[in-house]
């Protein structure tokens, strides 16, 4: 089958964001507007930061996820006000509403804004309009996932979630889950798991990145000590066939981000992303863009037909990995509905558009 034939219907397809990291969304454009905006003096002894060209460009040089973060958290500081968190997040939900996401699921990094002085209560206004104008203009629905930063202590962690206003944001349904990302080696999950037991007790989601650039031990680790519901990339659960077996089991979804793993050299190539192994072995996953604006500008559909482009597919297999999607998702259960009965009736006028052509 011509593997183009099928980028309309990816387009079509009702897809579910569950990795995206909303800071990893500030295109360079935002990023150099902002500064402007705001008075941020971005780094004058990095010549990446002369221009947007520049920048963009030092951006495909990335050797790792560490050289990554850096420029990332240095990204950030330029977001101040409520508007810059709803632009910024608006800019996004808009971009993804036109190429087909129904339903995402954010990430947001509120150590990394407390620490350089941001409040909590900035974040979550601006998100809070983001959010109800995605659903009111666009007929989006979004959720926000905090997520915690492996690369300080435990400590800082159990703080920042007891602040009285974190607090509130949980039991007020703002903020649904948590996770955990930044810098994984040397940082395994076992190191997180009063905070997850915090977030048990509050009935919150549980996800946390594991086996990006870490281990395949780091999954065992995040599964067995913080009980998560998720795991965020997962691309090393093929090096372990009966953890994979478990996994499968157990329905626990992925949130695989192919061309993130691609620029930060955590494969070589895409096709080292093990798609296929975990179809096979009827492992669980959505497709996701992580940090899209740092990755070449490339958003979830990018990812869907670069996935497309590199093993094939078929209607069947996207139609496995989409309602995986949506029923791995943390919306309302009308909601999955919803996407299903979408699903449903887009792989049927595909499946009959395709036997009719052939
Ligand atoms: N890909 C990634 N891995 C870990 N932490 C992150 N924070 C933002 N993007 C990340
Ligand atoms: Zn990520």
């Amino acid at each position: 089958m011509c593997k183009t034939l099928l980028h309309p219907f990816l387009e079509s397809l009702p897809k579910c964001e569950h990795h995206l990291h909303i800071e990893g969304s500030l295109e360079p454009s935002l990023l150099f507007e902002l500064a402007a905006k705001n008075n941020i003096v971005l780094p004058q002894d990095d010549e990446a930061f002369e221009s947007q060209d520049a920048l963009q460009a030092r951006y495909k040089r990335f050797t790792s996820l560490d050289d990554f973060l850096h420029y990332y958290y240095i990204g950030m500081s330029v977001l101040i006000t409520p508007e810059d968190f709803a632009q910024l997040a608006m800019e996004y939900f808009q971009k993804a509403a036109k190429t087909g996401v129904y339903h995402a699921e954010i990430f947001f990094d509120p150590q990394a804004h407390l620490e350089r002085g941001v409040s909590y209560s900035t974040l979550m206004e601006g998100f809070t309009t983001a959010r109800y104008r995605a659903q009111h203009e666009l007929g989006m629905t979004t959720l926000l996932v905090s997520c915690f930063l492996r690369h300080l202590p435990p400590t800082n962690s159990i703080s920042v979630f007891n602040q009285p206003d974190v607090l509130k944001s949980y039991r007020a349904g703002q903020v649904v889950g948590i996770g955990l990302d930044s810098s994984e080696k040397d940082f395994p999950p076992h190191l997180f798991k009063d905070l997850y037991a915090m977030a048990t007790t509050l009935k919150l989601r549980r996800t946390a990145h594991a086996g990006e650039e870490g281990p395949v031990e780091y999954i065992r680790d995040a599964l067995e000590s913080l009980g998560i519901d998720r795991i965020d990339h997962g691309l090393h659960l093929a090096d372990d066939e009966e953890l994979m077996a478990l996994v499968a089991k157990r329905g626990t979804l992925l949130t695989l981000c192919p061309l993130s793993n691609v620029v930060l050299k955590c494969v070589e190539t895409l096709s080292d992303v093990p798609i296929r192994k975990f179809l096979d072995a009827g492992v669980k996953f959505s497709i996701n863009s992580d940090d899209p604006a740092y990755f070449g500008g490339n958003y979830i559909l990018d990812n869907y037909c670069a996935v497309q482009e590199t093993f094939d597919l078929s209607i069947d297999e996207w139609k496995t990995i989409c309602r995986s999607g949506i029923e791995g998702s943390w919306c309302t259960t009308s909601r999955k509905a919803e996407m299903i009965g979408v699903l449903d009736d887009l792989v049927y006028n595909w499946r009959r558009k395709l036997r009719v052509s052939a």
